[in-house]
């Protein structure tokens, strides 16, 4: 939509030979983003080859566990010259190797993983597609290639930041999602306003701590796609994740709480991963750590916030300078 708003040629793939000739007819979303008329500049198809080929710019948004195989479809009809840009917020989790989506994209292209540009930030579609003054930022360590992204997608109400510190915004963009499940569990249970303040600020120390252990420049953790999304994700009711944690609240089980939302919920498999990534990297992420056993292990979350609540006592100071300290990227 912000891209064909902006006079490009734009075409959007789906699987589906259906969903693209019902997009085609009615320039609706039905079943994703009822009542929008898309711009008429943008055209489906579920062909992959007449969707990504000669393209000037490809932009990945396959939920994080169909990205492998989508790449894997579109390599074929990529040159080494199309700009390479994803906007999707999660892990890849393989056996038992975890992968940031930039990874798993240019291991399917042949292409050098600091090429990709990352797009993310607080971006509810159903707010974009509306036009609503949205702010984002494409990262890549190559600048050329996050201002080539930034020029494509900027618009009136759409503006674009770069950053190089493409693993901070990826990572951040990830790990929120976790904290959005809880903060919608903590809104189910009427914790109240306290309890999901410090949700998110604690929620931030953790994935400041992992994303700065994984190579992230800690200062993108109070950008947009930190602080940013981390706030739009746990307070706006578009967010899936905070509706998925909600629904938990009301004490349906996880299956039940998938089929009901009928959307991707990456922050689940997400928790999966950074349960995994916070013992392969020594890292403390105590909300996480506790969410996992309230998802994977039946834990009750009255247990779980008691386990948080009873901590040992900690030096908020000292602990975020240990963060910033370490890892930088610039
Ligand atoms: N929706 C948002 O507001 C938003 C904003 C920023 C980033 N994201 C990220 O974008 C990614 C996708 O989210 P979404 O909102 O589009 O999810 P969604 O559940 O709304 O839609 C997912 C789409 O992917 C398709 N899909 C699923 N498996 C597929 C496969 N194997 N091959 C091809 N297509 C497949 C589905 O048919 C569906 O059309 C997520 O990582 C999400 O975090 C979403
Ligand atoms: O609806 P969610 O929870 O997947 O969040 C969507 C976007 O990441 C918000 O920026």
């Amino acid at each position: 939509s912000v891209l064909a708003g902006n006079d490009l040629d734009t075409v959007l793939w789906s699987r589906s030979k259906d969903h693209a000739d019902e997009l085609n007819a009615s320039r609706m979303n039905a079943k994703y983003l009822p009542g929008v008329l898309l711009p008429e500049g943008l055209r489906a198809t579920s062909s992959i080859e007449e969707a990504v080929g000669g393209a000037h710019a490809v932009v990945f948004v396959a939920p994080s566990s169909a990205m492998r195989e989508v790449a894997r479809l579109a390599a074929p009809y990529i040159t080494n010259e199309t700009l390479i840009i994803h906007a999707t917020k999660g892990f890849e989790i393989e056996n038992d190797t975890l992968k940031r989506m930039s990874t798993v994209i240019a291991e399917e292209l042949n292409r050098n993983e600091e090429e990709i540009v990352v797009l993310s930030g607080p971006s509810h579609a159903e707010e974009v597609v509306s036009k609503c003054p949205t702010t984002v930022v494409t990262a890549c360590r190559i600048t050329e290639a996050a201002e080539r992204a930034q020029d494509l997608f900027i618009s009136p109400y759409f503006r674009v930041y770069t950053n190089p510190d493409a693993i901070g915004v990826e990572v951040s963009g990830a790990l929120k999602n976790i904290i959005a499940l809880g903060a919608g569990l903590s809104d189910g249970l009427k914790f109240g306003d306290n309890a999901k303040a410090a949700l998110l600020t604690r929620g931030l120390a953790e994935i400041a701590r992992m994303g700065t252990a994984m190579g992230a420049n800690p200062l993108t953790f109070a950008g947009l796609a930190g602080v940013g999304d981390l706030v739009v994700t746990c307070t706006s009711t578009h967010s899936r994740n905070w509706r998925a944690g909600s629904l938990l609240a009301q004490g349906k089980a996880l299956d039940e709480v998938l089929q009901t939302m009928g959307m991707v919920v990456e922050g689940i498999r997400t928790t999966k991963a950074a349960h995994t990534l916070a013992a392969q990297y020594n890292v403390e992420m105590p909300i996480t750590e506790q969410l996992y056993h309230v998802l994977f292990e039946n834990k009750s979350p009255k247990l779980a916030v008691e386990a948080l609540m009873g901590r040992g006592r900690t030096n908020e100071i000292e602990e975020i300078a240990k963060t910033t300290k370490e890892n930088w990227l610039l």
